[in-house]
């Protein structure tokens, strides 16, 4: 059965325009078009895109944004930015958006306005974090906190993570940040081998507060502290905070509901990082910074909300992704930043983009009848060059590329700056262009060797510009990935902010921890291979 995407007008125009340009080469494109490499860019809240260097001509980027007009991608956003409850299956509002919201603006959530408690909980974190890191909050032994942990997973780990590494520069150093995640005791035994209990403070991040791995750590972390304190219970209290939505549970945890941090039951896991989940970036880079990261974030969801879709960056990467994977098949996404302060943003893009657009069935419960959300992953710039590249420029694969780059570096050391953007503009100028063969044996190469030298190229990237890394950049930067990973489910009518692919391990882990235990005497019910898997395991630990 069509499915109403592929039975729209939009789409058989693109899907005909599709066969009329599938082999045509970027070198025509260019040749034909000589100024694509200045109409085919959008510059907004200081971000600047090049999208020229990709398999789509002016016709294509018009009949892109048809389709979005179609799906109605502006009523979308605009039902995101007011509050409907757009996250079907779970009957709940996605307002991200509201977290970087100025104090004056007004969000309704049914019947409130959440702007006054999203400022509130800013304003407690911000007293938090002066006092801890002008050292007035003190440990149980009434030394300074010295250490921060945070203890969470998925959202409540990968954004603050990423956070941190990408505002390095401006984090107040005699801090020393840690992140636990993996339920692996090897990450928590690491990250606390050389830290003092009574200069440590663990921040317990879970949305639920419910998270096996992070409970098993955030217990594992109290007896960690207290076994160092000489198991004063009295110590807690000044060691652990919680930021959860889940205040009964923190309580029962033992951690004073006082030293909570609350968000809310419409803020998704992976969209979570400005939330009260972001204290560790603020502890590392102070209220004051972070609220320039609010405001970053802010600018980008008003140019998504107000721009022309012509205009509008997120719908425009949104709708380039749709084409590389329902026209072109792509599978995969390569997002390469020439700036080693993102070094973990294809980590945190992964369960952005991943867990959201992860989707067979349609909204309306319908089993797609194309493909949706593509695999994405990447590494910083020039690393990458030197491992995986080879595949991207030679491979049988097309895989659209992201590249980020700024024009000035915060750590101007003699010409590394001009070496790392000359490469950068180097790799997307050979994937688009290549080498032919010709050329190769022009070169004199000898003629068995030319087709192993010759690059076809046609290979689509598109490159992003930024003045200089900082913490509204950044919140640019998370919002443009935020909002094209909405606008592209939007086509594909899945739900973005739903996540019941990660359910079924969860549970199935739960039934499996008992019988592991090699005294337990309860019959082994599972196939063949995880019951002889479970016996395996016994007879190893
Ligand atoms: O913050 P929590 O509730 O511990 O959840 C952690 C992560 O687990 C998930 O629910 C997936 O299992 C993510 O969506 C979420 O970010």
């Amino acid at each position: 059965m069509a499915s109403a995407l592929t039975s729209l007008p939009q789409w058989k125009s693109l899907a005909k325009h599709f066969d009329a340009i599938r082999d045509v080469h970027l070198r025509k494109m260019f040749a034909d078009d000589p100024s694509r490499g200045e109409t085919l860019t959008v510059e907004a809240a200081g971000l600047y895109l090049d999208y020229s260097k990709n398999r789509v001509t002016a016709e294509t980027m018009g009949l892109l944004v048809g389709l979005a007009e179609a799906a109605d991608v502006q009523g979308r956003i605009e039902a995101m930015f007011t509050g409907e409850k757009i996250n079907l299956t779970e009957g709940r509002a996605v307002l991200h958006t509201a977290l970087r919201a100025p104090k004056g603006a007004t969000v309704m959530v049914d019947g409130e306005n959440v702007i006054p408690d999203v400022h509130a909980v800013l304003d407690k974190m911000a007293k938090f974090c002066d006092r801890v890191r002008g050292g007035d909050w003190k440990g149980h032994t009434g030394k300074r906190i010295r250490n921060i942990v945070n203890v969470g997973i998925g959202g409540s780990d990968l954004g603050p993570v990423m956070a941190y590494e990408a505002l390095k520069h401006f984090s107040d150093r005699n801090l020393t940040m840690r992140f636990v995640s993996n339920v692996d005791a090897t990450d928590f035994a690491e990250a606390t081998v050389d830290l003092d209990p009574a200069e440590t403070l663990f921040i317990v991040a879970s949305k639920t507060f419910t998270t096996i791995e992070t409970m098993t750590n955030a217990t594992t972390a109290r007896t960690w502290l207290l076994a160092g304190l000489g198991g004063d219970e009295a110590a807690i209290p000044k060691h652990f905070v919680a930021l959860s939505t889940n205040a009964e549970l923190v309580s029962a945890f033992g951690i004073d509901t006082a030293n909570m941090f609350e968000f809310w039951d419409w803020v998704g896991g992976r969209y979570s990082m400005e939330s009260a989940i972001g204290l560790s970036t603020m502890l590392a880079i102070g209220p004051k910074h972070y609220r320039e990261m609010l405001d970053g974030f802010h600018e980008m969801d008003q140019h998504f909300r107000t721009a022309p879709l012509t205009e509008n960056l997120p719908v425009l990467m949104g709708m380039l992704a749709v084409w590389y994977s329902n026209f072109f098949g792509c599978e995969t996404t390569a997002v390469l930043p020439y700036e080693q302060y993102l070094k973990r943003f294809p980590a945190y893009l992964q369960q952005l983009t991943m867990e959201s657009n992860g989707k067979y069935v349609t909204t309306d419960g319908d089993r797609v009848t194309y493909d949706t959300g593509m695999i994405y992953w990447g590494e910083p710039g020039t690393n990458g060059q030197h491992s995986f590249y080879q595949l991207i420029h030679q491979g049988t694969r097309l895989i659209p590329c992201d590249f980020i780059a700024f024009g000035k570096s915060l750590n101007p050391i003699g010409d590394h700056q001009d070496i790392l953007m000359a490469n950068v503009l180097a790799q997307s100028e050979a994937l688009a262009f290549g080498k032919t063969a010709d050329e190769v044996a022009a070169e004199g190469t000898e003629a068995w060797l030319v087709p192993h030298r010759a690059f076809e190229g046609n290979r689509p990237s598109s490159t992003i510009f930024a003045d200089v890394m900082s913490p509204a950049i950044l919140g640019k930067l998370v919002a443009l990935y935020e909002h094209s990973v909405y606008v592209q489910s939007i086509i594909w009518n899945i739900d973005a902010f739903d996540q019941w692919g990660v359910e079924l391990g969860k549970v199935l882990a739960k039934n499996i921890i008992p019988e592991l235990d090699p005294k337990s005497k309860s019959d082994l019910k599972h196939d063949s291979s995880t019951n002889q898997l479970i016996r395996r395991y016994r007879s190893m630990r």
